[in-house]
């Protein structure tokens, strides 16, 4: 039974924002999957702390003006929520996609930062992007989206401010065309930005680490369980970066990876897909066209389906919020599913999380299944302020490592629920930390 101060905080926000679904969403999620005793809820209260901590420091918002390849000027709107940096610099990804909005934005901002306090590294939490479609656009033209957004953005950031990344649709090559821009407009080389190639300050593992992170997060839950990957089998969403090294880690370990897919379809094979397959697909310079690929490797197409009809041990959304809702918990908890790990940020709707945590199977949430990323992310932060870049053995020993801290902290406090164990966690430290800094 939450106190006065924490439900009004809450209904105040609630009211404010009425009309921003996912941000609202992670709101309650936090407040509703967290052990708020008597010594946090004063700790909470103190300061007027729950208000200040739940909404963001800024938003920057602005206008991106592009020239397309018919040389027509395209207009796109841009943000970065700078949630709060009461650990570290801001710190976290950008995406360019249409769905992108101011609550969009905000959820994800707010999701970064207790993700980013669960690390136990120096960074605050932050997300940005642009409702820019990169679907159809050439190269030249995303060159020229990406300068125009770095225009705007430049002057908010800096490898002690605030360090973007990538997130959907921001890669390498993205990342590339941002630093380059950004460089130009600084006159300055510095790591303002992580997620860049290897040639200039980039991390090795960065590509591979949301991926591989999760996969090292799942095989702590299983050895608690006393379980194998090699035994499992799994169910896997999306096929961008996450969904892709998620398959590759696990095949490597010897479980089966039953089905990828996007967002016109499924694609699945009951003995399990094969390294050769993910391969292909991590290669694939285009967005690749699972349809053919089952073709080509005799996997199976369903049509607008999603992967969560599949009688599998363990589920993984890879792609993006809300894919998976209440319905598809129902089927996947009436197939026996046993674990639940959230590769992508808030894949699931809250009745689905709901069911999962009444469920006696065994669910994770995304702020400490995929926090690989920005882990490999802060180790790219350290080695460009020492201007000495680390092994790829040495960056995948220490993510493994704190991949294995972060299942112990939620553990500590709460030992039948990653979910409230990892909010519980996250909340604490946040609050301490605001309390210690002052007003
Ligand atoms: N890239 C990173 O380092 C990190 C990414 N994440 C999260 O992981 C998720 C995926 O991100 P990335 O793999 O980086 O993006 P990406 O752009 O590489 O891939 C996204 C994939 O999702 C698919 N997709 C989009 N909407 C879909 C839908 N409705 N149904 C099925 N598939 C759909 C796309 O076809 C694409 O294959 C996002 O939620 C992102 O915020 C989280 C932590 C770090
Ligand atoms: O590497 C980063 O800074 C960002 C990673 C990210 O966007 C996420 O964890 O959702």
């Amino acid at each position: 039974m939450n106190s006065p101060y924490v439900k009004n905080t809450v209904n105040k926000i609630k009211g404010l924002y009425q009309h921003q679904s996912e941000y609202l969403q992670v709101v309650d999620e936090l407040i509703d999957y967290s052990d708020i005793d008597e010594e946090l809820t004063q700790a909470l209260e103190q300061n007027n702390g729950l208000e200040r901590l739940l909404q963001p420091d800024r938003i920057i918002s602005f206008q991106v003006a592009w020239l397309d390849d018919n040389n027509q000027v395209q207009v796109n709107q841009g943000w970065r929520v700078q949630h709060a940096n009461l650990i570290g610099p801001y710190k976290g990804g950008l995406r360019f996609h249409p769905s992108v909005n101011e609550s969009v934005l905000k959820f994800l901002a707010l999701e970064q930062t207790f993700k980013n306090a669960l690390t136990g590294l120096p960074i605050g939490g932050a997300k940005g992007g642009a409702n820019f479609d990169p679907k159809g656009k050439s190269s030249r033209e995303i060159m020229r989206f990406c300068q125009a957004f770095m225009t705007e953005l430049y002057r908010h950031i800096g490898p002690n401010t605030d360090v973007p990344a990538g997130d959907i649709n921001v890669g390498t090559r993205e990342i590339g065309y941002l630093f380059g821009q950004y460089r130009r407009l600084q006159n300055q080389f510095s790591g303002a930005l992580t997620g860049k190639e290897l040639d200039f300050g980039g991390s090795q593992v960065r590509v591979e680490s949301t991926g591989y992170g999760v996969v090292y997060f799942i095989e702590n839950v299983l050895e608690r369980f006393q379980q194998k990957l090699s035994n499992m089998s799994l169910a896997i969403s999306g096929c961008g970066n996450v969904a892709l090294h998620v398959a590759e880690k696990a095949i490597e370990q010897g479980a089966k990876v039953v089905t990828l897919s996007n967002s016109d379809g499924c694609l699945s094979r009951e003995q399990g897909l094969s390294a050769k397959l993910v391969a292909q697909l991590l290669q694939s310079k285009e967005r690749p066209n699972l349809k053919e690929v089952a073709k080509q490797f005799g996997a199976k197409w369903h049509q607008g389906a999603k992967p969560w009809q599949q009688n599998v041990d363990i589920a993984v959304p890879c792609a993006t919020q809300n894919e998976l809702n209440g319905d598809d918990a129902k089927v996947l908890l009436t197939n026996k599913v046993q674990y639940i790990f959230e590769g992508a940020n808030m894949p699931c709707t809250s009745d689905a999380v709901a069911l999962f945590e009444q469920s006696n199977s065994i669910f994770s949430p995304a702020k400490v299944v995929n926090c690989g990323g920005v882990i490999a992310s802060a180790f790219e932060m350290g080695q460009n302020a020492m201007f000495y870049p680390e092994s790829y053995q040495t960056v995948d020993e220490k993510l493994k490592k704190t991949m294995r801290q972060i299942h112990t902290h939620c553990m500590e406090n709460n030992e039948s629920s990653y979910l409230i164990g990892a909010n519980s966690f996250a909340l604490k430290k946040l609050i301490h930390v605001m309390n210690l800094q002052g007003v």
